[in-house]
């Protein structure tokens, strides 16, 4: 078993190196551990010392130290996606973000390279069931591109900046659109089961709490201290997906709406989803809003939809199978991964005649 010891967030005071103080409280556990550990440790804060850092300190083994960043300065984002181009030989210019059960569309890229998260440095591990944990680079309808199978969560225990870090990895991949994708509640009660959102807004309600990937010392390569929010949503895709939604006739399954993503991981009482959908929301999820900001920050296109998994209860007198489970999230997913797949793969080819 790993001990984690995340140490201490780092104060502006920090930066008055190398007089600075640790309290040896908040060294705690770190007065068990040997001096040469300690003083590894010291190093790494000084070097890093625009990023919080957590430890990972395994007792097994002498002196075992894996860093995992909670920020990612711009030179360890730029390692990770040299380490991805010239793996793969390409620079990609569309990412994709598959929700939970919809992996399959990183299954439809053809010749792909495939990279293992453990197996890329500085990455996070996925641990959510649906998100296999692979990063998938290749060729699809003639364009090149790059899915994440699987996503990182808040309530996973990554801060926000950790979650939306692989956007930034894209970018520096050459990615210029970010196709993300979620699979969501639905709360608008025209919504049925299946049917697929195409977001046009969102409610950022882990923002409104005081929670952003941005936080923190703003770096200009990836973009301005204050990103403007208004048109996240390119609405030349999301009108390209209606035609495409109505060319594969499915036009009544697809709807444009507004996703609001919570912390999770418990689904929402039913006076949070009242209230939500008083806001105007009309799908709730877990995931994509930071990385929807993160990707507007750094001046990336983005597309992106909720695929409706379950319908949630907003009415007390709602019956009790109308309670949201992750399987029943799998399910779904999994029997209209299909439609998804032609839908995220035809605009892909649009986008690609269009730029041929
Ligand atoms: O948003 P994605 O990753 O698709 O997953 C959604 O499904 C899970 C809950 O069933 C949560 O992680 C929620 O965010
Ligand atoms: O009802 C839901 N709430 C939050 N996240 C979700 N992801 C799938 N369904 C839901």
């Amino acid at each position: 078993m790993y001990l984690f010891c995340s140490l201490w967030e780092f104060h502006s005071s920090f930066h008055c190196l190398p007089s600075w103080r640790v309290d040896k409280k908040d060294l705690w556990p770190v007065n068990m551990y040997p001096p040469k550990f300690i003083a590894v440790h010291s190093y790494i804060v000084y070097t890093f010392i625009s990023s919080k850092i957590t430890l990972q300190y395994s007792p097994k083994q002498d002196v075992k130290l894996i860093l995992v960043f909670d920020r990612y300065p711009y030179e360890v984002i730029e390692e990770i996606a040299d380490f991805i181009t010239k793996g793969s030989g390409m620079r990609p210019k569309i990412g994709i973000i598959c929700g939970s059960g919809l992996g399959s569309l990183a299954d439809m890229i053809q010749d792909p390279k495939i990279f293992e998260y453990e197996k890329i440095p500085n990455f996070p591990v996925s641990t959510v069931e649906g998100h296999a944990g692979r990063l998938v680079v290749g060729t699809l309808e003639g364009a090149t591109v790059m899915a994440m199978q699987g996503r990182f969560h808040f309530y996973e225990g990554y801060p926000l900046a950790k979650c939306s870090m692989p956007v930034r990895v894209m970018k520096l991949c050459g990615v210029e659109y970010l196709f993300a994708t979620n699979a969501a509640g639905g709360i608008n009660p025209r919504f049925a089961v299946g049917d697929i959102m195409l977001m046009h807004d969102h409610v950022n309600m882990l923002g409104f709490a005081g929670n952003s990937p941005l936080q923190g010392p703003n770096d200009p390569r990836f973009g301005p201290r204050f990103p403007a929010l208004v048109n996240s949503y390119n609405k030349d895709l999301i009108n390209k997906a209606i035609e495409i939604a109505k060319a594969m006739g499915i036009e009544s399954n697809i709807h444009v709406g507004v996703y609001s993503c919570l912390g999770g991981p418990n689904y929402e009482t039913i006076a949070e989803l009242k209230a939500l959908r008083m806001m105007g929301v009309d799908a709730v999820g877990m995931s994509t809003v930071h990385e929807v900001i993160t990707a507007r920050h750094c001046d990336m296109k983005v597309f992106a939809f909720s695929l409706i998994t379950n319908k949630c209860a907003t009415e007390y007198s709602d019956k009790k199978d109308d309670e949201a489970n992750h399987d029943e999230v799998m399910a779904v997913a999994k029997n209209r991964q299909k439609a998804c797949c032609e839908l995220v793969s035809r605009l892909i080819r649009e986008i690609h005649l269009a730029s041929a």
